[in-house]
């Protein structure tokens, strides 16, 4: 590894990366998708990655979060390269939104505690601190309430909700969200973007969210993207003013009880 890269990775605090895409490209049959994408993420991060209908952002999630591998190029997340890559419940993700079919059998409680480190618990006993984080993601998503409801019983907005604290009951470092105002009413969206924001200003995660809903990036992530590359474009905001990046891990401790 050269000494550059090396150094980046190390680097405390905010400064440390948290994806790192080098040149990745995929195709699928004779169609490339995604060619020589290249772009850094660094903790506290909230980035927007907007493009266009088939441009391959959720491609490019799916690659992040290893459903599929790169045909060319390399990832790497928390400065490790994705294939050796362990820390999965430090990632939270929330895919396109889906639909359920409303006779589903899960209730909301059930569909929160299947995000439990994967597929590793799914047939262990749950221990008294499994609820007790299961309670908390549904009260930081105002859902208690909803707890033994079907999901398949919710409106689309519910069900982000319930995605959202399915993704969260790891406490992630990082959070990935692919569209996730799409087909909700306004007021829905605009209390969901306020939650997300709320997450990233107080609490120390990363984001990554593809959405189409421009005005909303541009409130918050600023009218230019920070970087284009082919079909797409990432805007980003960092969660406090660049020039305290340098201050000490209390700092951003008091930034985040203030
Ligand atoms: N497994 C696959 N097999 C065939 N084609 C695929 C596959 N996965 C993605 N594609 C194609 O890759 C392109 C990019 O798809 P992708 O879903 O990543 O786009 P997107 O930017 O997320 O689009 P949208 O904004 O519509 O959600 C599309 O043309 C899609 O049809």
């Amino acid at each position: 590894m050269n000494a550059g890269l090396l150094q980046s990775q190390q680097q405390p605090g905010c400064h440390q990366e948290i994806i790192r895409l080098d040149n990745i490209s995929f195709s699928v049959d004779s169609q490339t998708i995604l060619s020589d994408v290249s772009f850094t993420i660094k903790e506290r991060d909230f980035v927007g990655l907007i493009g266009s209908n088939g441009a391959g952002k959720t491609t490019l999630l799916r690659m992040i979060v290893g459903l599929i591998r790169p045909q060319q190029g390399a990832i790497s997340l928390f400065g490790i390269p994705s294939g050796q890559f362990k820390d999965w419940n430090h990632i939270g993700y929330v895919p396109q939104r889906n639909h359920f079919n409303p006779l589903f059998p899960a209730t909301v409680r059930e569909v929160v505690l299947s995000g439990l480190y994967g597929r590793k618990k799914l047939f262990k006993r749950l221990s008294k601190e499994d609820v007790s984080r299961c309670e908390d993601a549904l009260g930081a998503l105002k859902i208690q309430d909803l707890g033994d409801k079907r999901i398949g019983a919710l409106s689309g907005g519910q069900q982000q909700r319930v995605f959202l604290a399915r993704a969260l009951i790891n406490n992630p470092k990082l959070l990935i969200l692919d569209e996730p105002l799409s087909g909700i009413d306004i007021e829905t969206q605009q209390s969901f973007f306020h939650l997300i924001k709320h997450m990233h200003q107080r609490h120390n995660i990363t984001f990554l969210m593809v959405s189409h809903d421009m005005d909303m990036v541009r409130s918050y992530l600023g009218q230019e993207p920070k970087e284009k590359c082919g079909k797409l474009s990432f805007y980003v905001r960092h969660s406090h003013d660049l020039e305290d990046c340098d201050g000490t891990d209390l700092l951003h401790s008091l930034r985040k009880e203030g």
